[in-house]
């Protein structure tokens, strides 16, 4: 008869140091875990310690999975049978058992490390004759983290002919830890002796480059904005707003971890249970954490209605070096339930989405947010401008207010920002974005080519965010159209198409309906973020410049003194909302021509031949 298979637990990352200090004998007269007076413990669910009281064992696992070692009651607490060592991990060749260390390096005076040397404490031990310095690595102990410190301290033993060995000593935050570590030590150090350095002074120059990787100023720190709140709060328009900042400034990377695209994609299948929610939102905090530790900006979204997975989010962006910054968009219930964008609320009401956020699920108030807005009654920018403010005195980022003047001055719109001069006779290409490309960016096409005839050096394209491939105009559209005088084979002729990438390289100017469709141009490319606008932020930002721009120069202009994208300027989707619907879309769209062609429009004529580029 085959055992039943033994059960597998993951010990948390300071149990694995622990266990690899047991298993390599380095724990002194401590032999296992859970022994009397010891401060290394091991945390087991019930029904493993249950399984253990029993008599049967646990296997030890690595976060891979890896079989380390096995555990069983004993009478002294549990004891340790190792199956494996860690073969992975930066300078694991250092890491060495006592016996190991004493052949390699016997006489030796062994010295303690746990922090970056500095000049004094390299004095103090040139006096020493040869030294190992035994680096404290264990979880929570190294002010820096272990393989920096190791780094340095190799770099350092280098100079002076030093070795060096790791040892895994984590911080139990026990009165023991003392005497723990006192063991250790001795029995590294077997008969020689251990110098525990005294002097201070400042961190070695040598080492002043990992230093500073250590403790990046919070400028470049990575950064997880994490916005919580009801749906329909703010949450993604606040946060698409602040990625436009963001891209616009430059000077970060950022990823936009939005809740409905991440459902959609990363937690598609997962429900609103309380479970479903809590793995959803661990899932976008791992992301976050990830992008933290390569010193990027993660900017969150979910609804995360509570706390405790909020916290956890928050521990694990800080385990990666990362900056937790927490928004809480306070907006009331009400408010939300008035706007009700999705339907959602009025469903919820009538029972048809249980568990809903707000009316039949709770959503747990933060007490820890760096920054509280409630969007009701205030305009984007107004709500926006709480997050900067608080962002600028927190030290992490320093956006400008949205109206501050452009980087160039109006008289030379274009002397920071060099572009390639372009032949007078090349053509002006605008593409139009919406969604789907059948209703409003094709309205803006055909009407655009129609009213500028052929003679004009601008071209005008199309294509959707999530554009159906080959797809006619929408019927009602096209009857506006036909009726505003746009010829039939105009019509007839045109096919959907989904935006590319090479679309928008290939465009001087990408006009959008909306900013959400602006967005999710500029996560597409974000470098084009200076010829992406909105039709009527477009319209608004040519008002702002010299009305003597025109073509290449005004979109160049606009670009630097953009309006900001107001939900005022979005043309809303007329999309089988009839006929009325449909003529009010297009005559928001005929005034925001009318306003934006003749200015493109000038490119036809002579006009750029005087133009005289400041820059070279
Ligand atoms: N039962 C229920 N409760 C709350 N929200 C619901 C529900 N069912 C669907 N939706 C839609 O899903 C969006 C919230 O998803 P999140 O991933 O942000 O939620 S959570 O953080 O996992 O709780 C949320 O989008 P936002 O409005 O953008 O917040 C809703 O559109
Ligand atoms: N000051 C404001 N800040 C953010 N959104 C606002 C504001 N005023 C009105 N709104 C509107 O509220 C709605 C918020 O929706 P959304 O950003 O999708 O919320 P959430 O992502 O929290 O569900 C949008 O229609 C937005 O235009």
């Amino acid at each position: 008869m085959s055992s039943p298979p033994v059960p597998q637990h993951c010990p948390s990352p300071r149990e694995l140091d622990d266990l690899e200090l047991l298993a390599s004998g380095a724990a002194g007269p401590i032999l296992g875990f859970d022994e009397p007076g010891s401060p290394i413990t091991l945390d087991l669910p019930d029904t493993l310690r249950r399984h253990l009281e029993d008599g049967h064992e646990v296997e030890l696992v690595d976060p891979e999975g890896m079989p380390l070692a096995r555990v069983a009651k004993s009478p002294r607490g549990l004891s340790v049978t190792p199956l494996a060592h860690a073969q992975f991990g930066p300078f694991r060749s250092h890491y060495l058992s006592p016996d190991a260390t004493r052949a390699a390096y016997p006489g030796r005076t062994v010295v303690p490390v746990s922090d970056l040397l500095t000049d004094a404490q390299l004095e103090q031990v040139r006096g020493l004759g040869p030294v190992l310095f035994a680096v404290l690595v264990g979880h929570g102990r190294p002010a820096v983290s272990p393989v920096a410190l190791l780094r340095a301290t190799l770099r350092v033993a280098e100079e002076i002919d030093a070795a060096v060995v790791a040892i895994p000593l984590a911080d139990h935050g026990s009165a023991s830890d003392a005497a723990l570590r006192d063991a250790v030590l001795a029995a590294y150090a077997g008969t020689d002796r251990v110098v525990e350095l005294t002097a201070d002074g400042t961190t070695l120059p040598q080492l002043a480059d990992i230093a500073a990787q250590e403790h990046p100023a919070p400028t470049e720190q990575g950064l997880a904005l994490f916005f919580t709140g009801l749906s329909g709060s703010g949450k993604s328009t606040l946060a698409r707003a602040l990625i436009d900042r963001l891209l616009e400034q430059g000077t970060r990377s950022v990823t936009s971890l939005d809740g409905d695209v991440v459902r959609r994609n990363l937690s598609a299948g997962l429900g609103f249970s309380r479970e479903d929610r809590e793995t959803n939102i661990r899932r976008i905090g791992w992301v976050a954490a990830e992008i933290a530790r390569h010193g990027g900006v993660a900017v969150c979204s979910p609804i995360a209605p509570y706390d405790e997975t909020r916290q956890q989010v928050r521990a694990m962006v800080e385990a990666a070096g990362g900056a937790f910054f927490l928004i809480h968009v306070a907006t009331p219930v009400a408010e939300c339930e008035r706007r009700d964008r999705k339907g959602l609320y009025a469903k919820a009401r009538r029972g048809e989405i249980p568990e809903f956020t707000g009316i039949s699920s709770p959503y747990e108030e933060p007490t820890d947010a760096d920054v509280r807005v409630d969007t009701t009654a205030r305009s984007i920018e107004e709500a926006l401008a709480d997050v900067t403010d608080a962002l600028r005195t927190a030290g992490y980022l320093d956006l400008p207010r949205q109206g501050a003047p452009g980087p160039a001055p109006l008289s030379r719109p274009i002397e920071t920002q060099p572009v390639e001069p372009r032949p007078a006779e090349t053509t002006l290409r605008v593409l139009f974005v919406c969604t789907a490309n059948i209703c409003r960016s094709p309205y803006m096409e055909l009407r655009a080519r129609s009213l500028a005839g052929d003679a004009a050096k601008v071209s005008f394209t199309s294509a959707g965010t999530h554009g159906f491939t080959a797809h006619p105009v929408d019927a009602t559209m096209g009857q506006v159209l036909r009726e505003r005088g746009v010829g039939g084979e105009l019509i007839e002729g045109f096919a959907s198409r989904s935006v590319t990438r090479e679309l928008i390289a290939g465009a001087d100017l990408v006009l959008t309906a909306e900013a959400s469709h602006r967005a999710y141009v500029l996560e597409e490319a974000p470098q084009s973020f200076r010829k992406v606008f909105t039709l009527g932020q477009f319209a608004a930002s040519a008002a702002r410049v010299d009305d003597a721009l025109t073509g290449r120069r005004l979109v160049e202009a606009a670009g630097h003194r953009r309006a900001g994208a107001a939900p005022e300027h979005d043309v809303r989707d007329p999309y089988r909302r009839g006929k009325a619907a449909a003529e009010a879309s297009a005559d928001q769209i005929d005034r925001l021509l009318g306003e934006v062609l003749p200015r493109l429009g000038g490119l036809a004529g002579s006009e750029r031949a005087p133009e005289a580029h400041s820059h070279g």
